[in-house]
């Protein structure tokens, strides 16, 4: 601990001194430092784990404070001018006593600021920062959580957030506080205080700021939705997603893959550019399974770009602009009147409710109510409309109201769409980088599909595609930040390596909890950042309070939070994780497998797809392949077009 609590002073006086100009470079060079497990000055004496990663600093209880500590304003150490961050926290001042350090506060930390600062936003988000501190914040957090050194601006600059906040978890630990403008947040990184806020007091914390900004998208869609609402309709919604349902999916996940594979083709034979945007390509084959499959409504979006297509995107990239920006003026009265953005969006989500009404109209009038297990074991092959839209229509005792149903298959599209189609655009980019493992993929596929359409039994086969997909989700985790926030205050647990007492919250704080972080933990993960679709087995070493992973314990066919203790979390954990987990899956596999045997993929030369935030990790600029066929020799239904011709 003597170890433990040197190498936190000496990282301590050395950020203070750091100038704030160089502040980004400088945690990154610390990043770099500990990354090579090279002996700068920072961990010199500390302990590794197991895997070859350093532990972060330890948090030795309320006394062995974090580097950045909140205190009263006289006790403000000479760095605090430097920073928004290191402000005291006035929220547990009397508003009145407040209101005289708070303006004094105010003019000199806008000196220092404007003296240092990278740029003008960001002396801007650190006045907010103080104004909404003392006002309209809650309490987050007890003084002994580390504060997060950056500026809004590295937040908000060229890299994604959740590319910013890695570096910020390498320096503060598994639990930091992050102001950020007008907004302050925890992020939290850590396994088991993960486990305690999906699972163990998972009822503590509702969806917060991301429930702000969806309701008027998806209204009380279970994303959303409160939680007395969440317990009905998640009970409602859930029996849908059974055996006979999943099995008639496979099918459906061949048919609509196999247009894509058609338009390739097509591509592929003619004399033009042999080019695509796979990103595209994916997401228009996940939008046209999830219309069918949860409405039974065909977008044909593989083809065609129709009015309805054109709003399902506007309405996606609203919800991720609204998740992205400081302040909600669309909530502003006539916002969707006056700001041509809002207008849009209102334009595009009528479009959309317009078709799901008239959807749900016709199933409601062509109601065949059945008790559950009649439902659940229907004949799927002779029923004309599968959907998930039907089952819940003709439950019986089911009695939603056209609004309830509107806004669960619009939180399902929106959740099934991107997600899937996400998951597949990494999946291939991280395989094509990945010679070996692509033949490795590409021979499975091979070996065990030939040229049949896949069935539930060939993903069963196919362990090395499964590991892809879910090694693509553990690098590319969809969402890459899940959000909450506290319903009433609650200590969460230190972590590895975090303060034995743990943390206070109180209540309305805002939780990040950061699945890339996770997914990518140097005190977890051999080579975090490496593709190894083997690595589910291989064993990890617990770590403190962390139960480690045995190698071989996931009972399903893929791995989940249970088996790793939530150090792996592709679909959250608790109550609230994902309901099409399966679907999706089996989904991802059946698509890439299908491209893969046919399609020899290469990223166009010169071509870097980068990164973007959103709802899902995008690419930032498409991932442009260059395509050719793999076998040249006619298909089958090549030589029956010819036998036709003749
Ligand atoms: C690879 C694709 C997918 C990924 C990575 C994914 C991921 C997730 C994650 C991480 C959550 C938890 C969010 C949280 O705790 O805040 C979630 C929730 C949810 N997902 Fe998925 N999802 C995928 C596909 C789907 C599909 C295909 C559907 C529907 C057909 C779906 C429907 C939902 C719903 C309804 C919820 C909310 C559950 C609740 O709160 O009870 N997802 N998803």
């Amino acid at each position: 601990m003597a170890a433990a609590r040197g190498a936190r002073s000496t990282a301590s006086s050395h950020a203070a001194a750091s100038p704030s100009s160089s502040r980004g470079s400088s945690r990154r060079q610390h990043h770099h430092r500990r990354a090579r497990g090279g002996d700068g000055v920072l961990f010199s004496s500390t302990p590794r784990f197991a895997n070859g990663a350093e532990p972060r600093r330890q948090h030795a209880g309320r006394q062995s404070c974090p580097r950045r500590r909140r205190g009263p304003p006289e006790a403000l150490p000479p760095e605090a001018l430097d920073l928004n961050l290191s402000l005291p926290s006035l929220g547990q001042v009397e508003a009145g006593a407040a209101a005289l350090p708070l303006a004094g506060l105010a003019v000199l930390t806008f000196t220092g600021a404007f003296k240092k600062s990278k740029n003008l936003s960001d002396i801007f988000a650190r006045l907010l920062t103080i104004v909404s501190q003392g006002y309209f914040q809650p309490n987050v957090g007890g003084d002994t959580i580390p504060e997060a050194e950056g500026e809004a601006s590295d937040l908000v600059g060229d890299e994604p957030l959740f590319k910013a906040l890695y570096n910020m978890f390498l320096d503060s630990g598994g639990v930091f506080r992050l102001s950020f403008g007008p907004k302050c947040f925890l992020v939290v990184s850590d396994p088991v205080v993960v486990r305690h806020i999906l699972k163990d007091n998972a009822f503590n914390f509702d969806k917060g700021v991301l429930a702000e900004i969806l309701k008027p998208i998806m209204g009380k869609g279970l994303i959303p939705a409160d939680i007395e609402t969440w317990k009905v309709r998640r009970k409602a919604v859930i029996p849908g997603f059974h055996k006979a349902y999943l099995d008639c999916m496979v099918d459906l996940f061949g048919r609509c893959t196999e247009r894509t594979v058609e338009k390739i083709d097509r591509v592929c034979k003619g004399d033009g550019d042999k080019t695509l945007d796979m990103e595209t390509e994916f997401l228009n084959v996940a939008l046209d399974i999830i219309g069918l499959g949860i409405f039974n409504y065909d977008f044909g979006s593989v083809n065609t770009e129709s009015p309805v297509i054109k709003s399902v995107y506007g309405v996606l990239k609203e919800a991720e602009h609204r998740s992205t920006t400081y302040i909600p003026y669309w909530n502003l009265p006539f916002a969707d009147v006056v700001v041509p953005r809002q207008r849009q969006f209102k334009a595009d989500i009528t479009i959309i409710n317009d078709v799901l009404d008239d959807l749900i109209k016709l199933a409601q009038e062509t109601q065949q109510e059945e008790d559950m297990e009649a439902l659940q074991n229907r004949d799927y092959k002779n029923v004309k409309d599968p959907s998930l839209l039907r089952f819940l229509v003709d439950m019986r005792g089911e009695d939603s109201s056209a609004k309830q149903l509107r806004d669960d298959l619009m939180t399902m599209l929106i959740a099934g769409h991107e997600t899937t189609g996400a998951v597949l655009t990494w999946a291939l980019h991280c395989l094509v980088e990945n010679p070996e493992e692509l033949e490795k993929t590409v021979s499975e596929i091979d070996r065990v599909l030939g040229d049949r359409t896949p069935t539930f039994e060939d993903i069963r086969e196919m362990k090395q595609v499964r590991m892809v997909i879910a090694e693509s989700l553990r690098l590319y985790p969809q969402p890459p930040i899940l959000i909450r926030r506290a319903l009433a205050k609650d200590t969460l647990p230190g972590g590895i390596g975090g303060d034995p007492n743990g943390y206070e919250i109180g209540k309305g704080t805002d939780l990040f909890i950061s699945v890339w972080n996770l997914h990518r933990s140097p005190h977890i993960w051999k080579d975090p950042d490496a593709f190894k679709p083997g690595r589910f087995d291989e064993a990890i070493p617990a770590q403190g309070p962390w139960e480690g992973y045995d190698g071989k314990n996931f009972a399903g066919l893929y791995p989940n939070e249970s088996a790793y203790n939530f150090a792996y979390v592709p679909f959250g954990g608790g109550p609230r994780k994902c309901l099409g987990d399966q679907f999706a899956l089996m989904e991802a596999v059946i698509a890439l497998a299908m491209m893969l045997r046919r399609f020899n993929f290469k990223v166009k030369e010169g071509h870097v797809p980068g990164m973007a935030t959103g709802a899902t990790i995008h690419t930032a600029k498409g991932l442009l392949m260059d395509i050719s066929r793999r076998d040249t020799s006619p298909s089958e239904s090549e030589e029956l077009e010819e036998m036709v011709a003749k």
